[in-house]
């Protein structure tokens, strides 16, 4: 079936909010895009990224993870004990990749046990449910907790807001306001989802995966050692992405 064969990425998923977006590129980095056409992604194709979401208990992380990976629902709640995890296979402009989606407790007796997975996480997607503020308030502290286990550069970090459909069109735009600040706070890129109805569930995660590979493309690139003019040679760092600019070397075959 279409799943065992993977999800198939030919364009790059677009952002939801230009101001609070990872980057918003049309496409693909040009060096991406080249470098898959000439199968030179070295190991990117044999690699499975972790991926960890992090937020309050009951916010919705299993909802979301489950409605993406098996596209089902289910309105009681269960905690999750320590962490569980899905795998989901993609394929990115023609070369297969795959992500490990950790599912972790939020309940604070487990936190202990979670914590301890959060380590070697390409991408952080905090959830917050968008029909409880302090939920927001607290997901500074748990992208603050998964950073203790990661390279804080090298990590796409996602600020998740959940449960959609229980708010009103005006309750919605005040949360959105709120999130936004905290998302580019933090420099995450904003999404708001519902595991209920599947609004932007396939979307976000679609743009997690692209955005994933496309960082292990360029980190791919960057270790096989060619650097090009306009080359984004460090992302999501806190001075903002870095290119080169004083290289007088031509790039092989994209602009
Ligand atoms: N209406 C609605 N309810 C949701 C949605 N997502 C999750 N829920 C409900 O919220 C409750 C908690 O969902 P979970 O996915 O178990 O929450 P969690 O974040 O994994 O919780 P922990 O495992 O304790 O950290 C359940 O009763 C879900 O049915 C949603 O999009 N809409």
């Amino acid at each position: 079936g279409p799943r065992a064969e993977g999800r198939v990425l030919a364009e790059l998923p677009q952002c939801l909010k230009k101001e609070a977006a990872l980057h918003v590129r049309k496409d693909f980095h040009p060096r991406v895009t080249c470098a898959c056409q000439e199968h030179r992604t070295g190991t990117v194709g044999f690699k499975i990224s972790k991926v960890i979401v992090v937020g309050d208990l009951s916010v919705g992380k299993t909802c979301l993870i489950n409605r993406f990976c098996k596209d089902t629902f289910d309105k009681n709640y269960k905690a999750t004990i320590g962490v569980d995890f899905e795998m989901e296979r993609f394929e990115v402009l023609g070369v297969p990749f795959s992500l490990q989606l950790w599912d972790t407790a939020g309940q604070e007796r487990f936190k202990c046990i979670a914590s301890t997975y959060y380590r070697g996480a390409q991408a952080i997607i905090i959830v917050f449910n968008l029909n409880d503020v302090a939920s927001l308030e607290h997901s500074k502290q748990w992208l603050a907790d998964a950073l203790k286990e990661n390279d804080p550069s090298n990590v796409l970090l996602f600020l998740v807001g959940s449960k959609k459909d229980l708010s009103t069109p005006a309750q919605y735009s005040l949360m959105e306001k709120d999130a936004l600040k905290v998302a580019q706070e933090i420099k995450a890129e904003y999404w708001s989802v519902s595991s209920l109805t599947g609004e932007n569930v396939r979307e976000f995660f679609f743009r997690v995966a692209a955005l994933t590979f496309e960082a292990n493309v360029l980190a791919e690139l960057e270790k096989s050692g060619s650097r090009h003019i306009g080359d984004v040679v460090r992302i999501n760092s806190d001075d903002k992405n870095l290119y080169l600019t004083a290289s007088k070397k031509k790039a092989t075959c994209c602009p």
